[in-house]
């Protein structure tokens, strides 16, 4: 992290919630500038890691660190540098874009109209929504409405944005649209983007985590990840329903219901036994093999493959 001041660091954070639902559980990351995912199932903690990233939540104990920031005790700091997409958020609907986009401007302290007016379409130009600046957000679709609040969240030029699930209920079409806008936010700034498609990481992120029960169980990169994984993955289609038995040893990893059949990949060092073929990973894999646990308790990819050696 040296080498990168503006990367964030979060060291040994863990939340308990009142009901006793342990969300985070000594949350370890470094997180350089770049596209970053954070990839995970439901309820694997990854809202409550954004809200303490954003400090709309405390943590019961660990260390966050932006550049020069200390996001725990300095929250200020952190909000005037930091855009924050929330997994919902209200939009007024009578209100156009270019109204509600001044709006908010004005909240974030741009008093000057001149400069106002240049920082407000330079956002929707960048979000690609000039041209429907006075269409009512109420006749927004989903993508549209997304990207709206990409171009909230960039008032003030964050160095640190947050995206919390930005892409779930976009269809194909507006799901790349809004990706590659994050990735060219990217260029400029750390993005955080927390989701549960393993889709959206594979495809634009530079590095990525896998969370699962509030634990870290993978931190890599998406190809060094997959690359980690050749030789150790196995497919069978079986006739029936039933999984194949298997030594202990070896993992089902996933198991996919394909017209009447089911598709059963295994993570294993040596072929798992008769009616097994080798396939070549992909991140859908290191996605269930993290899960299953296959890269060791601490999640780190270089400890994990020179045990493997
Ligand atoms: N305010 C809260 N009070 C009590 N428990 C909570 C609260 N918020 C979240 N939880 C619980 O903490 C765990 C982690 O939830 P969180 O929302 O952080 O996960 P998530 O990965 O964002 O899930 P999803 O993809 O479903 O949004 C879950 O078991 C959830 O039920």
């Amino acid at each position: 992290m040296e080498n990168h001041p503006a990367g964030l660091t979060i060291r040994n954070v863990s939340k308990r919630y009142a009901n006793g639902v342990q969300a985070l559980h000594q949350v370890s990351l470094r997180v350089p500038p770049g596209l970053y995912g954070l990839l995970g199932p439901n309820g694997a903690g990854k809202s409550t890691l954004m809200r303490t990233l954003a400090t709309l939540q405390e943590p019961d104990e660990g260390h966050i660190q932006l550049g020069d920031i200390d996001v725990i005790h300095q929250k200020e700091a952190l909000r005037q540098t930091l855009g924050y997409l929330p997994q919902e958020f209200g939009l007024y609907p009578k209100a156009s874009a270019a109204e509600l986009l001044d709006y908010f401007a004005v909240l974030k302290g741009l008093t000057s109209r001149t400069e106002r007016q240049a920082v407000t379409e330079a956002l929707l130009r960048q979000t690609n929504l000039w041209d429907k600046r006075h269409q009512k957000l109420g006749g927004y679709s989903g993508g549209m409405r997304q990207r709206f609040g990409v171009a909230v969240a960039l008032l003030g030029n964050p160095r640190l944005l947050i995206v919390d699930e930005p892409t779930a209920g976009l269809d194909p079409a507006e799901r790349v649209r809004f990706l590659n806008l994050l990735s060219e936010l990217s260029d400029t700034s750390v993005v955080l983007l927390s989701t549960h498609i393993v889709a959206d990481v594979a495809e634009l992120c530079t590095n990525m985590a896998i969370i699962d029960q509030g634990q870290i169980r993978l931190e890599a990169e998406p190809l060094a990840a997959v690359t980690s994984l050749r030789g150790r993955i196995w497919r069978q289609l079986t006739a029936t329903a039933a999984l194949p038995p298997l030594a202990p040893e070896h993992r089902i990893i996933s198991a996919k219901r394909l017209s009447g059949r089911l598709l059963v990949h295994v993570h294993s060092p040596v072929s798992p036994g008769p009616g097994f073929e080798p396939v070549a990973p992909d991140l859908e894999d290191v996605y269930f093999s993290a899960l299953a646990g296959c890269f060791g308790p601490t999640g780190d990819l270089a400890q994990t493959q020179k045990a493997a050696r």
